[in-house]
């Protein structure tokens, strides 16, 4: 049991109906954590994200980078990418994930956020190519960001800060009920880098 499982109540869902969504809190000693921050900056192949937007071919301020089990290609805003082989730390932190989460994943998309100028709009991750309902497990890394859910019907939202070290799991019907962002904010200057391990079929 580490330390801070103690004061978060990893079985209650945060959200009201329509899906299910566990805040694990920090998952990793804080040293660590730093630990993983650092190495994944720079040991991880960031490219700034690609999409075709009306016709437009833009580029992201945001970075991001794929990595999987097998070369998955994976499409999103028109954009076909493929998965890169695991990193020793990625595969250390996918089984952090499946321990904590009793899933199990086979490639992770990773962002990085410069700074609080840089989010991501509402949206939820179901592609065709992943698992219909399966799991998500988020791990952020660095600044503490602001982390929402509104319900795509009724508007309602929720809303929960992502600590340096911490686990967020969205499973159930979560991505057909529930939007999700990352809200940009001016009162973050430090990079935030987010991975979100997943299951693609
Ligand atoms: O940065 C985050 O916490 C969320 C990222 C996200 O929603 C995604 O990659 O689909
Ligand atoms: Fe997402």
């Amino acid at each position: 049991m580490d330390l801070f499982s103690t004061l978060i109540d990893t079985k209650a869902n945060l959200l009201p109906k329509d899906g299910i969504v566990n805040y694990y809190g920090r998952v990793l000693l804080p040293q660590q954590a730093n630990e993983y921050f650092q190495n994944l900056l720079q040991n991880i192949q960031w490219k700034n994200d690609e999409a075709i937007i009306y016709g437009k071919h833009i580029l992201t301020k945001r970075k991001v980078a794929w990595y999987g089990d097998k070369p998955f290609e994976y499409t999103y805003s028109k954009v076909t990418k493929q998965a890169l082989p695991w990193t020793s730390e990625l595969l250390a932190l996918k089984a952090l994930a499946e321990e904590k989460s009793s899933e199990q994943f086979n490639s992770c998309l990773l962002n990085l956020y410069h700074n609080g100028d840089e989010g991501m709009a509402w949206h939820s991750d179901a592609e065709k190519d992943l698992k219909k309902d399966g799991a998500i497990a988020s791990l952020s890394f660095g600044a503490e960001r602001k982390f929402a859910f509104k319900h795509k019907q009724s508007k309602e939202t929720v809303s929960l800060l992502l600590e340096n070290g911490s686990l967020l799991v969205m499973k159930g019907t979560t991505q057909t009920h529930w939007l999700h962002r990352l809200p940009p904010t001016k009162l973050v200057n430090k990079a935030r880098v987010n991975l979100t391990f997943r299951m693609i079929v």
